[in-house]
């Protein structure tokens, strides 16, 4: 019979330790290998280490959930990124809002001095469409006292470093009469780090810090005229003469100038909510989540700029996202957009929409629709504006927020099922992005929606 051979051991050498020794080993030599063997065994277990952490980063950043927002010029995109802020990093927030009391008061005096250009006759870019009435000479040591504010104006865009180029680059274009009516908008570039640099001119004791403060001074003193400015009838008709309604527009504080204006002015989170700055360019935001059940969870937001010039810009970060969240402010119906005249608001979100949807990059993302200003929609229509003035395919169905924005879900819901390049959940909210209560629950769904699809992109579900 042959020989059988030895068994083979059903454990690998490898990881057979400690290794059996040679059979003519000495003391020494045995001890010496034995310690060479050890080393190289500690060598490959941190490289396996290295390595495995590495994959661990790798899979963390795989699963950073990327989110852009995508919408026309005030929407609301940056006004909802700070509710994903104030609800899921209160106190990074929290940290920021000091910072917004320079662009709060940017809103608050631009409108000043608006109204002062308006009773002047004309605006700095040499208008001259409102004729003033005599009755306005009574208005003049008003005007004298308010006139510091125009210097406030000057610190103010200084040091949030806007500039006439952020204009262009919007396509905005002073020299246009009245700036379309506009009284507060306030723009900077992204990425000019204007929250950081408020800070720095906070805590440095310099000539901007100085400048700063005798600014909120000269705002506080002004207060009570700005209040009888804004509560003169004259100025009123001269606004309506106009067809200019400061309400309505972003960054409002008029009626609030008492309170806004004090030197220890403190803004609340509604106070921020509702600050314009106009977005120019793609701002990339990281939120780490403080809440409990999702502390240390990492997103990163992509806030663009929503002006026609800059939707250019917008495709670059399409493939990498998650989910796109996509804001159409319902309220704008009746209005036109500000870079070119001749388009209706709510045509373009439409035709903006059409192009979300059937965008190939986008194919297999996540989407979200916001159906923003909700409150602005209800007010407007309670007002008599007609909706199917301006959308003729409305037909019969009642001049109300309930039933209108219905509709408009309709339509998106719609626009959406037939450009998909393919079969896609459409999540649909009607919001109003500065009511911070409402917007939690929003929230909230939206998170779990975003979470249930990276689950299940990942296999886990
Ligand atoms: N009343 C009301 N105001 C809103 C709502 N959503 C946003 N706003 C206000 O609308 C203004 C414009 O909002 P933004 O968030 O700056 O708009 P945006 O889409 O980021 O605009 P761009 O940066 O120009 O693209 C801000 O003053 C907000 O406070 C809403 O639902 N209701
Ligand atoms: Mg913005």
């Amino acid at each position: 019979m042959p020989a059988r051979s030895p068994p083979v051991s059903p454990v690998m050498p490898e990881v057979n330790w400690p290794p059996i020794p040679p059979p003519a080993d000495s003391e020494l030599d045995r001890a010496l290998r034995l310690e060479e063997e050890k080393e190289a065994k500690k060598r490959s277990d941190a490289i396996d280490h290295a390595i495995e952490l590495e994959r661990e980063e790798m899979r963390k950043q795989r699963h950073n959930t990327k989110i852009v927002l995508l919408g026309q010029a005030e929407s609301g995109k940056s006004t909802m990124l700070k509710n994903f802020q104030l609800h899921f990093a209160p106190k990074a927030f929290q940290a920021e809002t000091e910072a917004w009391r320079a662009v709060i008061h940017l809103n608050l005096v631009r409108s000043v001095n608006f109204i002062l250009d308006l009773l002047r006759g004309g605006t700095s870019s040499g208008s001259n469409r409102f004729s003033p009435p005599a009755s306005l000479d009574d208005l003049r040591p008003l005007r004298m006292r308010l006139s510091p504010l125009r210097q406030v104006e000057i610190i103010l865009v200084k040091r949030l470093s806007v500039d006439n180029t952020s204009r262009d680059a919007a396509g905005i274009d002073d020299s246009t009469p009245w700036y379309y009516g506009r009284a507060s908008e306030v723009s900077i570039r992204s990425g000019s780090g204007w929250k950081a640099l408020l800070c720095r001119h906070r805590q440095q004791l310099n000539s901007h810090a100085d400048e700063l403060v005798s600014a909120r001074q000269v705002l506080d003193a002004c207060r009570d005229d700005i209040v009888t400015l804004w509560s003169n009838p004259t100025v009123h008709a001269g606004l309506r003469g106009e067809g200019v309604c400061l309400q309505e527009q972003s960054g409002f504080f008029l009626d609030e100038a008492l309170r806004v204006g004090h030197i220890d002015y403190e803004p609340t989170y509604t106070d921020v909510l509702r600050a314009r700055l106009q977005t120019i360019g793609v701002e990339e935001h990281h939120l780490t989540f403080e809440r409990l059940a999702s502390r240390g969870e990492k997103w990163i937001f992509y806030d663009v700029g929503g002006a026609r010039e800059q939707r250019a810009a917008w495709v670059p970060y399409f493939e990498d996202v998650n989910a796109v969240i996509f804001l159409c402010p319902m309220s704008a119906f009746d209005e036109v957009l500000l870079e070119d005249r001749s388009v209706n608001r709510l045509l373009d979100s439409f035709n903006l929409w059409k192009t979300i949807c059937s965008s190939k990059l986008l194919g297999d993302k996540n989407f979200i629709l916001l159906l923003n200003k909700s409150d602005i929609l209800k007010t407007k229509l309670e007002s008599g504006v007609s909706f199917v003035r301006y959308v003729k395919s409305y037909n019969d169905e009642p001049n109300d927020a309930e039933h209108v924005s219905e509709y408009l879900k309709r339509k998106f819901v719609s626009m959406h099922r037939h450009l998909s390049p393919r079969r896609r959940h459409l999540h649909v909210h009607i919001t109003c992005a500065i009511d911070i209560s409402v917007m939690s629950a929003v929230l909230v769904r939206i998170r779990e929606v975003i979470i249930m699809k990276n689950l299940a992109a990942t296999d886990f579900l």
